[in-house]
């Protein structure tokens, strides 16, 4: 299964493969037309774009959560260590390594910080002693969530509650992560700290990330690869690097090019964009 999963030229084992998908909501929203990616074991991937694009959507896509939203997968097909998981359970895909931090955080603002944590090893069968070895480990990536153990998470801030769903999600033991805005709402410094716990977490858990991001500095900084969506479809990819130099991007989502910054209501910038989306 494992060798089926590897590609050929690189030798890296791809862990997701989103093909060519299509998502309608409530049978007659059509907002994904077509999303193909690719998520390699051990690796950071961005999956970036504006409001609306169709980010939110392609996780739950994956994770299995579109249908509590009227929401279906009506084309191509979703792989994690190709097998099919787009008909499959989110309990389900959980256990088989995937979790999904949702936007915005979602906390059980009425419980504390810790038993916020430990809902996220209710899947697991190891026993107490290594859920027990897993929230130190949290609490050595989040120090501050050990001050706050005690604390209900309602009474948090957003940081410490981002902290806490990435702490949760942690819980179970994943082999990837889809981390889903975790830019959202805090301030730069602590988004920059969130981005380095990420990274230290890959790093030394070699935890897989597919994250969705508007701020696409930030995420093309942490990232290796990315993927910028229009529209619910996928509109340019490659190796972060590549993608942080790349005109268009530095134009119309970094907000810098090398005539100055643009803006929309430039003609000439519009134009582009209409050759660059057509
Ligand atoms: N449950 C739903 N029912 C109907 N339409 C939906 C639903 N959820 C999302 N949409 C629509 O699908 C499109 C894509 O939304 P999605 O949340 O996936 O985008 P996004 O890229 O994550 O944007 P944002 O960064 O603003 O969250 C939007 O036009 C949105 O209005």
């Amino acid at each position: 299964m494992l060798d089926a999963a590897k590609t050929t030229d690189t030798q890296v084992e791809t862990l997701l493969e989103v093909n060519n998908i299509e998502v309608i909501y409530n049978s007659v929203i059509l907002v994904l037309k077509g999303v193909s990616l690719n998520v390699p074991k051990g690796g950071i991937t961005a999956l970036l774009g504006g409001n609306g694009a169709g980010k939110t959507t392609t996780l739950k896509a994956i994770s299995g959560l579109l249908a509590s939203e009227r929401g279906e997968v009506t084309k191509g097909s979703i792989k994690y260590r190709g097998q099919p998981i787009q008909h499959t359970d989110p309990a389900e895909t959980v256990r088989k390594g995937v979790v999904q931090v949702m936007e915005g955080r979602h906390c059980f603002e009425h419980l504390t910080i810790e038993e916020n944590l430990l809902t996220g090893a209710y899947t697991r069968t190891d026993g107490k002693a290594g859920i027990q070895r897993d929230l130190e480990m949290v609490y050595d990536y989040f120090p501050r969530l050990r001050e706050r153990r005690r604390s209900q998470a309602g009474y948090t801030s957003g940081g410490e509650q981002q902290m806490c769903a990435v702490g949760r999600a942690l819980m179970s033991r994943p082999e990837t992560i889809l981390l889903d805005e975790p830019s959202m709402g805090l301030a730069p410094q602590l988004v920059e700290q969130i981005f380095e716990i990420v990274k230290t977490i890959n790093e030394k858990e070699g935890v897989t990330f597919l994250l969705a991001e508007q701020n696409t500095n930030v995420a093309l900084r942490f990232a290796h690869y990315g993927y910028i969506l229009e529209s619910g479809r996928v509109v340019m990819d490659g190796p972060a690097k590549d993608l942080r130099e790349n005109q268009d991007v530095k134009e119309f989502y970094l907000g810098v090019s090398d005539e100055g910054r643009k803006s929309f209501r430039d003609v000439r910038s519009y134009r582009r964009r209409k050759r660059w989306l057509s």
